[in-house]
């Protein structure tokens, strides 16, 4: 499988509609890719707090739009990163769109871990209460969103439901850049799958983001990483190596603490 992950620079200058339509640009220039991920929060960035509520669009706004005839334009599978929805009943989410090569809408996924303690995020967005796997021909993929990395039971939760292939979009800040090489690892050897995390460049309301995207099979190894700037990386991999992974080194079979409620000694 050939994947693209466009790290695209998120630069406050740049009017959203124009980043759309850039985003959309390189989303066509990946014909050929089976699958195409962007990051967390792009349209607006992932810490401009004070533009959420006037950016925020409702599940199938401009973004929804756009994404989903760069997708059938394309031929790809598109992960569209996230943007802002404002749902019905007006809360707002962090939600992630995954489009068919057809350009229909297979998944959206709201983020379940809401970043910033008790400002930003976690007091503006609602949390994502599902965890969401979307299966694509040669392999099934569990969506996950930033802040969502440092939580490993989510990914057990995701690889239980089948997913082999993680894809983490995030706008992951530069001082933080060693949990995000370490945690996308982590998350590829305890759970044996691909890991695809792809963050975002630029500098989003005053935070500098790592940039750094990265490619992480079965085994650990990183396949391809990015620098700090704007830039597609390409990766090609090979689906099957999940399962040969799990098999040569069946560690997933050990797991102990799922199978009956724990018991719990406190002296
Ligand atoms: O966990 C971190 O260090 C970064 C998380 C984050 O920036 C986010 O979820 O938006």
């Amino acid at each position: 499988m050939r994947a693209s992950l466009i790290q695209i620079a998120v630069d406050p200058d740049e009017p959203v509609d124009s980043r759309r339509e850039r985003a959309a640009s390189l989303v066509a220039a990946q014909r050929g890719a089976d699958l195409v991920v962007l990051p967390e929060l792009w349209p607006v960035g992932a810490f401009a707090y004070t533009s959420f509520e006037d950016q925020a669009e409702p599940l199938t706004g401009p973004t929804h739009t756009v994404m989903a005839e760069a997708a059938a334009g394309a031929g790809v599978w598109l992960h569209a990163g996230s943007f802002v929805e404002r749902a019905d009943d007006g809360v707002l989410y962090n939600t992630t769109l995954v489009f068919t090569p057809e350009g229909e809408r297979a998944a959206a996924y709201r983020k379940i871990h809401r970043f910033g303690f008790d400002q930003g995020e976690a007091v503006m967005m609602g949390a994502g209460e599902d965890l969401v796997t979307v299966a694509l021909p040669r392999t099934t993929l569990g969506l996950a969103t930033c802040y969502d990395l440092r939580f490993p039971e989510m990914f057990r939760g995701l690889v239980d439901a089948g997913a082999e292939t993680l894809v983490v979009a995030a706008g992951w800040p530069e001082r933080r850049r060693a949990h995000w090489s370490l945690l996308a690892r982590a998350r590829a050897v305890e759970n044996q799958a691909y890991v695809l995390a792809v963050g975002s460049a630029g500098t989003h309301a005053g935070v500098q983001q790592a940039g750094h995207s990265v490619v992480v099979d079965p085994w650990g190894e990183v396949l391809a990483e990015a620098g700090a700037d704007e830039e597609v990386l390409t990766v090609e991999f090979d689906p099957a190596k999940v399962a040969a992974t799990r098999e040569q080194f069946p560690a997933l079979k050990d797991r102990r603490l799922g199978l009956a409620a724990p018991r719990i000694q406190q002296t």
